[in-house]
């Protein structure tokens, strides 16, 4: 029997002007132990079965070919020739990251499926082709970079040339087909593999001081209905904005001690905050009211994500900025949970 088992962590992304382009990892993961046992002779080949606690079991599928962990593993598989799960799979997902709530919860469960994917075919990918696969799932790459490496991380996507690009653009349902065949029925042709090193990064530094008080809302805000509401085309003004605050704010969270009053402009954005207010009452009250000359240990308030998470990024203080985040929000008539997290490291494979 062999038996591995994989974390990966919650990240935030964003960080307020960094829209799809830095995130940072938290400390709540997401563990998937999976065992293999050999096959018995004449057993009949099943596929891998999935049991699940924590976040999210009682919404989360545990069909194999439904549940997006294991199908992003299968996509794996099948870019590179093996058409099916390995026989005999089991696999236990305990999971701490809510979903839902801008502290990339798909983004851990992709990186997890292709992790799953590369140890299931024995396929040893390097991180960089990781992150390929990861891309071609979640097509933005600030929650799978900083779940997959680790820290505080910006990224970008290369520009590919046209066949690259047309590889690239296989619509979801090609990559990520939701059901297997009827017996006896093959497969559609297998996804084209990503093209090579479509994600670039680079890890900044942090500071070992600060620490991440992350105020959950007790709501879901799917990514893709809080994509919606933002523009396709942004004034220069607001552009530069966000440029500005954001090359400041990749060194101002390395330096000791951190500078509240550089680290809490440098956290504003105009790029997505402004135009998801609407689906999150208390939104902007949150991140005005609560600032360094009113909560001292406070250095920076933001949007986790898309939502509905806020992020404080603090040295102390910590009880009373949930708290009076908590006041706020009940306001709106809305409750809140909170959790103190520390910025770790990227996801791992150990084995018992
Ligand atoms: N561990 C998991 N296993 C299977 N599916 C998951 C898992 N975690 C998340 N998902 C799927 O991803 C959905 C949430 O994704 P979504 O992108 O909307 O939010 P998020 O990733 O939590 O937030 P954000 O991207 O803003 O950080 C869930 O509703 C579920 O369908
Ligand atoms: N950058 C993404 C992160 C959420 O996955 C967004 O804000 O929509």
């Amino acid at each position: 029997m062999a038996s591995f088992t994989i974390r990966v962590p919650a990240t935030s992304a964003n960080i307020g002007p960094g829209f799809d382009v830095v995130g940072l990892s938290l400390s709540l993961y997401l563990s998937l132990k999976v065992t293999i046992t050999p096959p018995s002779s004449g057993s009949p080949r099943a596929p891998p079965t999935l049991s699940y606690t924590g976040e999210g079991a009682d919404e989360v599928p545990l069909d194999p070919y439904k549940n997006l962990t294991t199908r992003v593993a299968l996509y794996v598989l099948r870019c590179n020739n093996i058409p099916q799960f390995p026989a005999n799979v089991s696999i236990h997902v305990d999971n701490e990251i809510p979903f839902g709530r801008g502290l990339g919860s798909s983004g851990a469960a992709v990186i997890a499926g292709v992790i799953l994917g590369s140890k299931l075919g024995n396929l040893d990918l390097p991180q960089s082709r990781m992150l390929d696969f990861a891309l071609m799932v979640e097509r933005h790459p600030d929650n799978v970079t900083a779940a997959l490496v680790g820290g505080f991380v910006g990224s970008y996507l290369r520009e590919l040339d046209a066949a690259a690009t047309e590889a690239a653009s296989v619509p979801l349902s090609e990559v990520l087909p939701e059901y297997p065949p009827d017996a006896g029925e093959e497969w559609g042709l297998d996804p084209p593999p990503p093209p090579l090193g479509i994600g670039h990064f680079v890890r900044f530094g942090w500071s070992q001081t600060i620490r991440a008080v992350a105020i959950i809302p007790r709501f879901e805000l799917s990514t893709a209905k809080a994509r919606e509401v933002l523009p396709t085309m942004y004034s220069r003004k607001d552009l530069v904005f966000n440029l500005q605050r954001l090359a400041v704010l990749t060194t101002a969270l390395a330096q000791e001690p951190p500078d509240p009053e550089l680290i809490y402009e440098a956290m504003k954005d105009r790029i997505h905050q402004p135009y998801r207010k609407t689906l999150i009452p208390g939104l902007p009250e949150v991140t005005s009211r609560i600032t360094p000359e009113t909560h001292p240990g406070l250095l920076g308030i933001c949007l986790s994500g898309a939502g509905p998470t806020i992020l404080a990024l603090a040295i102390g203080g910590f009880e009373k900025i949930a708290e009076d985040a908590r006041l706020i929000f009940r306001e709106k008539g809305i409750e809140v949970d909170w959790k103190l997290l520390q910025v770790v490291g990227g996801s791992t494979v150990s084995i018992p």
